[in-house]
């Protein structure tokens, strides 16, 4: 399995906020792209996860089943700044329609209660999304991630508005995917705690700068 883009440039209104920008994960790998605010990080994982087109350049996901490649976008959860839950729905509701909507029947994920025990929050499943507190609406929109499999998740600064102990159980989670041969991308101002995470630190139109990291 492999994650490859090959040269990407992205513009957000008139601007270029990256060129030439390039990477290689395969099965176990993660990729932390680090940078100051506004240097383009949010922008690589859109173009990555195929919410936005790249103004050049090509990202693409092989593994057995694809060997030609497919968009990473149809094999990726994504995890940006907002949840993307309905607060008028309950968690489980909320999870019931990510699963369906995500799921690949022939790699199924956790059921319900064992996502919300596996980050924490066992039985308040039937309570409406709006009720919570914002570190566990964050918890749920990891619950996402589990509820269906995906082998590339692509995570934006995914241990904002967590404390401590939920920053180790998102990173024993993210080590559990890598494992199992996943793929992790994400965004982050503070380490994960992994271990040979490559780093890439975006710096805006004039490239970056690609370094191990951990
Ligand atoms: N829809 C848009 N139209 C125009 N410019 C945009 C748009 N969205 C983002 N930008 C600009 O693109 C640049 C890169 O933004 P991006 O969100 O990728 O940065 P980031 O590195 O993720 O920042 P942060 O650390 O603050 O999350 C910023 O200068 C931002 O103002």
């Amino acid at each position: 399995m492999q994650l490859t883009a090959e040269n990407l440039a992205a513009r957000r209104g008139e601007d270029l906020i990256f060129v030439n920008v390039s990477f290689h994960l395969t099965a176990g790998e993660t990729l932390v792209l680090t940078g100051k605010n506004g240097s383009g990080k949010s922008t690589l994982l859109r173009v990555a996860a195929g919410l936005l087109k790249p103004e050049k350049g090509t990202v693409i996901f092989r593994d057995e089943e694809s060997p030609q490649g497919r968009h990473p976008g149809e094999v990726s959860h994504y995890l940006g700044h907002r949840n993307a839950m309905k607060d008028e729905l309950t968690v489980a509701e909320n999870l019931e329609f990510w699963q369906s909507f995500l799921g690949h029947p022939a790699a199924a994920g956790l059921p319900l209660e064992d996502a919300a025990e596996a980050v924490g929050l066992s039985g308040i499943t039937h309570l409406p999304f709006g009720y919570l507190s914002a570190g566990q609406q964050r918890r749920f929109a990891f619950a996402k991630l589990l509820v269906a499999h995906r082998p590339v998740w692509i995570l934006d600064e995914p241990t904002a508005a967590l404390d401590a102990s939920a920053d180790r159980l998102f990173a024993g989670l993210i080590e559990t995917h890598l494992a199992k041969g996943g793929i992790v991308l994400a965004a982050t101002h503070q380490p994960l705690g992994l271990k040979n995470v490559h780093e890439m630190k975006m710096t805006g139109f004039a490239g970056m700068d690609q370094r191990v990291w951990g």
